[in-house]
């Protein structure tokens, strides 16, 4: 059941979260000349991201960071584990891809920043992280972030690991999709997905809106096919959610360009923000419960 009780763990991992983090972040991920999966700056990448996260998680014995490798192609997908205290079975998914593109004939130097599409994603989760960490949280059950490879080429990460984790029976709870978070193109704040998800986690995802982010407005929409990796998980049986940036019709158009920059979503993260908030009181609602 989804209940929200965690408010004294909650609410100061969320006030210490900020928006020139997430910038930072975006901005260091845009640097590579692409993240394709294929390419060195795509490895280069996924290294850098395990880096970044084991560097952050240094002193804590209970998260541990892992590169999952994929054959066929080089780029490997990045699992952050916070194992859990008393409930570590029961397991908690926040994901984003770590690819970008500008297409088909993406090859060593193509300029590819995927700002938005995902490094935004990516940079939520890393900011999730640092204020977990910062407020000593430990949960109960076992919260994973995943920098998924080769997205952009049809969820091939994302479906790889998920398919993986059923065939090990892991135990996943929920799991949320962060692909697109911070370029700010409609007028509701939060999109939540309808197809390729679950409905009763929707239900539960627009109440961590209003408990928790009382202030912004919540928008619906359907994708049409598996817009991203949130359908690998959903294609397994299990939860999944997608909470986007925009309407469908109104989408941001610079992805998969050289335009995909941070300059070009304003040069700041506030709406990535939200979807930070919105993806720690996720996994701390749900991390929180006991077996
Ligand atoms: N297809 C998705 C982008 C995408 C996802 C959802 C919507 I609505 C519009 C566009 C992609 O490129 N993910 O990396
Ligand atoms: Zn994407
Ligand atoms: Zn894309």
């Amino acid at each position: 059941s989804y209940t929200i009780d965690n408010q004294a763990l909650v609410t100061p991992v969320l006030s210490q979260m900020q928006a020139s983090n997430i910038g930072t972040t975006i901005t260091e991920l845009s640097s590579f000349t692409n993240r394709f999966y294929t390419t060195t700056g795509g490895s280069d990448a996924s290294n850098w991201l395990k880096q970044k996260w084991a560097g952050m998680a240094t002193g804590r014995a209970d998260i541990a960071v892992t590169q999952f490798t994929h054959s066929g192609y080089n780029q490997k997908s990045v699992i952050l584990t916070i194992t859990g205290t008393d409930n570590p079975s029961e397991v908690i998914v926040l994901g984003g891809h770590l690819d970008s593109t500008v297409g088909s004939g993406t090859g060593e130097t193509s300029r590819a920043p995927g700002a938005d599409d995902d490094a935004s994603g990516i940079a939520s989760m890393t900011e999730v992280l640092r204020s977990m960490i910062a407020n000593g949280y430990k949960p109960r059950r076992t919260i994973k972030m995943i920098g998924y490879a080769a997205e952009e080429v049809g969820l091939r990460g994302s479906q790889a690991i998920a398919q993986n984790f059923k065939a090990n029976n892991v135990n996943v709870v929920g799991v949320m999709q962060l692909d697109m978070t911070n370029y700010k193109g409609s007028a509701n704040d939060i999109y939540i997905y309808t197809d390729y998800t679950d409905s009763a986690q929707n239900t539960f995802v627009a109440n961590l809106i209003t408990t928790y982010q009382p202030t912004l407005t919540i928008g619906y929409d359907k994708c049409g096919y598996g817009c991203s990796d949130h359908a690998s998980w959903t294609a397994q049986g299990y939860y999944a959610s997608m909470p986007f940036e925009t309407t469908m019709s109104q989408s941001n158009r610079y992805i998969h360009t050289v335009n995909d920059t941070f300059a070009n979503a304003g040069g700041q993260a506030n709406h990535s923000l939200k979807f930070a908030r919105l993806a720690a009181s996720f996994a701390i609602e749900l991390g929180s419960d006991g077996a």
